[in-house]
């Protein structure tokens, strides 16, 4: 049988400075899904893809990827998934290649490998033609796919995405979700979160939506907006939390 991608039970977490964020958050997502996870500004949506991904640690409960424990600083779990940040991950100074070889590097990779999917990534995302110069001088859609390139240059089976499409233009938008629903097709899981809910209509096969550290929807987007008599994700949370999404 094959484990979720994420298996989450009974997480408790707060920052020490604050009331409990997560008290017994419990979520499932299944192997091959396009999982969304939206909800209101600071809802705890960057916080629990810090918790998923062992950027932070947690208090009590466990999270689960692909059937491994995730536990704060597990090299071998990161290498199971890949992770786009919102705030860009590479070195400014270095060219796209010299990026990719430096995080394939540190993923495991050999040289070889890493020369074939970097060129790979170059070709797919259109970074051929410059990707020998400094990523100091690209516009911010070009520096989104080097982001990108970077968290799935060792090709992972889950993929983590914080906002991977914010701050580019339309075209380059409809590349990178074209391109990570290619992604997905060749069997990696997306997790991914986003202030731009047309753009989840279109990615995401299962929603989540959290509120007050509390998953308070989880289906299909079909079943939701059917459930609740909406029309589309927007309606749906608003409705759901009371709030606009911003
Ligand atoms: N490093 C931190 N130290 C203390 N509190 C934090 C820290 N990071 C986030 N928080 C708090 O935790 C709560 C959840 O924040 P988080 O950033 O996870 O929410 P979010 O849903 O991602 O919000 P947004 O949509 O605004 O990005 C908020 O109350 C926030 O102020």
């Amino acid at each position: 049988m094959i484990p979720p991608a994420i298996q989450i039970t009974n997480l408790c977490f707060n920052y020490s400075d604050q009331q409990n964020l997560f008290t017994g958050l419990n979520l499932t997502v299944e192997a091959g899904d396009r999982f969304g996870l939206f909800g209101p500004n600071g809802a705890g949506k960057t916080s629990l893809m810090s918790l998923m991904t062992g950027l932070l640690p947690f208090h009590e409960g466990s999270i689960h990827l692909l059937g491994n424990s995730v536990e704060r600083n597990d090299k071998n779990a990161k290498k199971l998934f890949g992770f786009v940040p919102q705030d860009f991950s590479f070195y400014e100074e270095l060219t796209p290649k010299e990026n990719l070889e430096f995080f394939g590097a540190w993923s495991g990779l050999g040289k070889r490998e890493i020369e074939q999917r970097s060129n790979e990534l170059f070709n797919i995302l259109a970074l051929e033609p410059v990707k020998n110069k400094a990523v100091k001088k690209f516009s911010g859609g070009m520096k989104r796919k080097v982001n990108l390139a970077i968290g799935v240059i060792h090709n992972p089976r889950l993929l983590f995405l914080d906002e991977p499409t914010v701050g580019v233009d339309i075209e380059t938008r409809q590349e990178i979700i074209a391109y990570l629903k290619r992604l997905n097709e060749s069997g990696t899981t997306l997790i991914y979160t986003s202030h731009q809910l047309s753009e989840a209509e279109e990615l995401c096969n299962k929603i989540a939506l959290i509120s007050n550290g509390k998953i308070i929807a989880f289906d299909t987007l079909n079943n939701l907006l059917q459930e609740h008599g909406k029309q589309d994700l927007e309606d749906l949370f608003v409705h759901l939390t009371g709030k606009a999404y911003e």
